[in-house]
């Protein structure tokens, strides 16, 4: 059974916070029920200022950091420590603050080294990389994500699926590279959709009315080959964390406010 809810915040910074303490006691309660806590971060505005959020927050030390793994549901595929790459924003915002364990730090592979210029061998990588922490027992190629988090597009896209792109079609590898973007830059790896659904929750964050009307249809029964967004569904939840500008084109009963 799973279930879709939606919370929206007055504006980009309560979000940010929010989406904050919500992860923060999410990584808390599956440790406490597993031992460890598995999380995919996303890039972005929002995806980034929660991650400084957690940083701020006091609560951050009920984390146990050595246990917990991060990956990452989509790249830029740029040269190491590129400002750009969403990892770089990632441990300047939150992971090299934190007591982390740097082998539980899985970013996508840069465009360095023996990937340079090859973005394919790079997503063939990271498919191992997941597969090599998959459950032995479970019959998935991914590891058991708690909470997957993802940016919306203003076109609907999520993590690097933008519509109807070939990537949107894949229903065999975990990960793949990604080819003409119409976002910058244009070469990237992402996650594909049977990975994200795989994630016990998906939570989709998202400020600004440039993104309203993707958000509506997402809610509205979109496919996910023209919304890519609306194929974003966890296994037991999926959270949309919006702003007011947002939710703003939202149909009436999805309008759920958390502040006025
Ligand atoms: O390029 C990307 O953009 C999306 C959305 O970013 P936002 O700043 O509009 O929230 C993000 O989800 C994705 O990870 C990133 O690579």
């Amino acid at each position: 059974m799973s279930s879709t809810s939606v919370i929206i915040h007055r504006d980009p910074d309560v979000l940010a916070e929010a989406a904050a303490a919500r992860l923060i006691t999410r990584v808390v309660d599956a440790q406490a029920a597993r031992g460890h806590a598995s999380v995919v971060l996303t890039g972005g505005r929002i995806g980034t200022a929660m991650l400084a959020a957690v940083r701020r927050s006091p609560a951050h030390s009920a984390i146990d950091w050595p246990r917990v793994d991060i990956w990452w549901g989509d790249e830029r595929f740029l040269p190491p420590g590129d400002p750009e790459r969403n990892e770089t924003q990632a441990r300047d915002a939150l992971l090299d603050h934190v007591p982390i364990e740097p082998a539980r730090v899985h970013p996508m592979p840069a465009d360095d080294g023996e990937f340079a210029g090859d973005p394919q061998r790079a997503a063939e990588a990271y498919r191992a990389s997941l597969a090599a922490a998959a459950q032995p027992s479970a019959d998935s190629d991914v590891p058991e994500f708690d909470v997957l988090m993802l940016g919306v597009g203003p076109d609907g896209h999520v993590a690097s699926l933008f519509p109807e792109f070939p990537a949107l079609y894949e229903e065999e590898r975990a990960a793949v590279a990604v080819h003409g973007s119409p976002k910058p830059p244009p070469t990237r790896i992402s996650l594909t959709l049977p990975s994200i659904r795989s994630a016990a929750e998906v939570w989709l964050t998202v400020a600004g009315e440039d993104k309203a009307a993707a958000v509506r249809m997402a809610l509205s029964g979109a496919g996910p080959t023209q919304i890519p967004a609306a194929g974003a569904t966890g296994r037991h939840a999926t959270m949309w964390l919006l702003d007011q500008g947002a939710a703003s084109e939202l149909p009436p009963g999805l309008d759920r406010r958390a502040t006025a």
